[in-house]
């Protein structure tokens, strides 16, 4: 039920034209857009399911969400769903300017805040410190821990991804313009490429974003053309999600290493990539550079901001691969790749992996210092990217409509915790899309 005082705040609109209200919020400067409602029903029994019917009939909510004029190219989505799985609060779909990733770490601390704040957890009992927040993401299932007080969020959020994994060291790519490139790929919910900048030419720190991007996505479409991925899991998850390139530091000091994302259509991302600092860790872990408890910090070359990661434990699971060799390219499988790991045998079919944990954010998911955000914008040149994009305001509104996600506002302990205003924004505002065709 929608208070008085939300309705009467909202603007004119014709009730019959479809509007998606949506808050708006960032971690590290990175953007995250999520729906709140409007979104039509995503049917499918599984989430990844979910992930292909939006693919094949929803894609213009997400060109509406993410581009221009109500987005910009590095815009980042969330479309919370039912899950089948028992232990999740919520499930995620995540947008961006291509199509729906597998796993998102920043919109995961994100989304830990947004789930507490917004009662789609119960608060946790008085005197608990954090909150746990399982959110199912295409990758699978990821836990949050929001620090709070008194039953909201207040500071660092931490999570715990999926197991993550190296799948290739040393992988000689063609890369178009700079010749022999020696890459690694590894998997943190999603497939990265990873290479230090300097051996494009590129130093990461004064180098142009411009520039980064541009070498960082010819590694992508190199490995894409040359090499065939597979995920032991799901042929759903078996994509290269794009190329991190790094200031070559992964060998351990207490100093942040410094990298920057670039993912799907050449986006970039502004935050230290919570998916590219676990895969990181697996790979550091595996070169024997990491030590497992030992925390690393992760700085974004765009921002300056810094997640903090480490890797907790390992395991070993028995899940056989089941994805075909591709006849037209090398197959890269983690059996080939990963299983002698400090040289321990295992046998064939028998996948090992790294549980990362507490990639954690410090600073409150809001703040972005302001003279690193001006430093950005004066490094970039993409000419569609405007400066508000650091300037994100909330939503004060509840659901203005009935749909599909209805079911994911209802607090546990009924409507009246939900708060009228999202506490993480400076600026309370509303924000409606209108969603023409
Ligand atoms: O933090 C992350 O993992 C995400 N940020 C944008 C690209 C990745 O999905």
């Amino acid at each position: 039920m929608e208070s008085a005082l939300a309705v009467s705040r909202l603007p004119p609109h014709d009730p019959g034209t479809p509007v998606l209200s949506v808050v708006d919020m960032h971690t590290g400067g990175e953007p995250l857009r999520i729906v709140l409602a409007g979104c039509p029903e995503v049917s499918g029994p599984t989430l990844l399911a979910k992930r292909r019917y939006m693919r094949q009939h929803l894609d213009h909510v997400r060109r509406r969400l993410m581009f221009e004029p109500r987005g910009h190219r590095d815009m980042y989505g969330a479309v919370l769903v039912p899950s089948e799985l028992q232990d999740a609060h919520l499930g995620v779909l995540f947008l961006h300017n291509e199509g729906y990733s597998s796993m998102c770490g920043h919109a995961v601390l994100a989304l830990g805040r947004f789930a507490l704040d917004f009662g789609l957890v119960p608060a946790p009992a008085a005197g608990t410190c954090e909150a746990r927040v399982n959110i199912h993401c295409p990758c699978g299932l990821v836990t949050a821990f929001v620090a709070c007080e008194d039953g909201r969020s207040h500071g660092p959020v931490r999570f715990h991804s999926v197991p993550a994994f190296v799948l290739a060291t040393d992988l000689m790519v063609d890369v178009p313009g700079h010749g022999k490139v020696v890459v690694d790929i590894a998997y943190g919910g999603a497939f990265y490429a990873f290479v230090s900048a300097e051996k494009l030419g590129l130093d990461i720190c004064s180098a142009k974003t411009r520039d980064l991007v541009d070498a960082a996505s010819t590694v992508t479409e190199a490995v894409k053309a040359q090499f065939k991925i597979n995920h032991p899991d799901s042929e759903d998850l078996a994509f290269l999600y794009g190329t991190i390139l790094t200031d070559g530091k992964d060998a351990y000091t207490k100093e942040p290493t410094t990298n920057i994302c670039v993912f799907a259509d050449e986006q970039v991302d502004r935050s230290p990539t919570g998916s590219g600092v676990t895969a990181r860790i697996a790979l550091q872990y595996h070169k024997g550079l990491l030590e497992l408890n030992q925390t690393r910090a992760f700085k974004s070359s765009t921002t300056g901001s810094v997640f903090t990661g480490k890797a907790v434990r390992l395991s070993m699971t028995e899940t056989p691969f089941q994805v075909e060799k591709s006849t037209r390219l090398p197959s890269l499988r983690s059996q080939d790749y990963l299983i002698l790991l400090r040289g321990a045998g295992y046998k064939n079919f028998t996948s090992l992996r790294l549980h990362v944990a507490e990639v954690k954010f410090q600073g409150l998911s809001q703040q972005v210092k302001e003279g690193a955000a001006q430093e950005y914008h004066q490094r970039c040149s993409f000419p569609g990217l405007h400066p508000g994009i650091f300037n994100y305001s909330g939503e004060t509104q509840l659901p203005c409509c009935e749909d599909t996600q209805a079911a994911l506002w209802r607090s546990p302990h009924g409507e009246e915790r939900r708060p009228l205003a999202n506490t993480h924004m400076s600026e309370p505002s509303w924000k409606q899309l209108q969603l023409t065709s």
